[in-house]
């Protein structure tokens, strides 16, 4: 089975085609106003509409409360939410049934210990994305370009699929794929030329080197 490829921060219409024409399954949106990713309602849904039937399109949120969501879902209609705050696995659910829409939780990992939060979250998410755990004095949850030890996930086993997160990029997503086995990866900064700015010609080979292209 393929390796399924998320590529996150997306801001611009020709990066997103990037994107798209590269073979990208899922593409993301930040919707957190400290990140240099963040993207406004309107371009969002613009861009949304634009990938749908092309790729699955996640909207990115971190301890949004119900309005926001709704916000997001009325205007943006994304196939996916991805929870990447401190939700609670009560707060999962609840926002699992209210919006009806697949949720992929991100859990941070630094340590062995920070597993022992899968099967709590297995039981109310659709994916679980393990990223790398921010620093405390990191001014948001992700999107850091920082890795974990891959290790940690050798031989992890989760009721749901999940995806590798953290730190990756073109030259180290295929060892990360050879340590974690994990059926997805997600990237942001490894495949931007600035915070922010992603560089098509790094998409295309993060995809091609997930994909085991030479
Ligand atoms: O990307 C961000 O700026 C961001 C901001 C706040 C919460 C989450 C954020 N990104 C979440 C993602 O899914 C990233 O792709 C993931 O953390 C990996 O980021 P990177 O290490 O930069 O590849």
């Amino acid at each position: 089975m393929s390796t399924i490829v998320k590529i996150c921060g997306l801001k611009t219409l020709d990066t997103l085609d990037t994107a798209l024409d590269a073979g990208a399954d899922m593409v993301g949106f930040v919707f957190f106003p400290k990140s240099p990713r963040n993207i406004g309602l309107a371009d969002a849904a613009r861009f949304i509409a634009h990938a749908s039937g092309h790729a699955e399109t996640v909207a990115l949120v971190v301890d949004a409360d119900d309005a926001s969501i709704a916000s997001i879902l009325d205007e943006a209609k994304p196939d996916w939410l991805q929870l990447h705050g401190s939700e609670t696995p009560e707060r999962v659910a609840e926002i699992r049934k209210s919006s009806g829409k697949r949720v992929m939780k991100a859990l941070p990992i630094a340590t062995a210990a920070d597993l022992a939060a899968i099967p709590a979250f297995e039981a109310v998410a659709d994916r679980l994305l393990f990223d790398a755990k921010p620093p405390k004095d990191a001014t948001r949850p992700g999107g850091l370009g920082v890795p974990f030890d891959w290790n940690l996930l050798h031989g992890v086993e989760t009721k749901v699929p999940f995806m590798l997160s953290g730190g990756l990029d073109p030259d180290n997503v295929a060892e990360a794929l050879r340590i974690t086995h994990a059926p997805g990866v997600d990237v942001s900064s490894g495949v931007e030329r600035a915070p922010g700015e992603k560089d098509p010609d790094r998409i295309r080979a993060f995809i091609r080197a997930a994909r085991g292209v030479t």
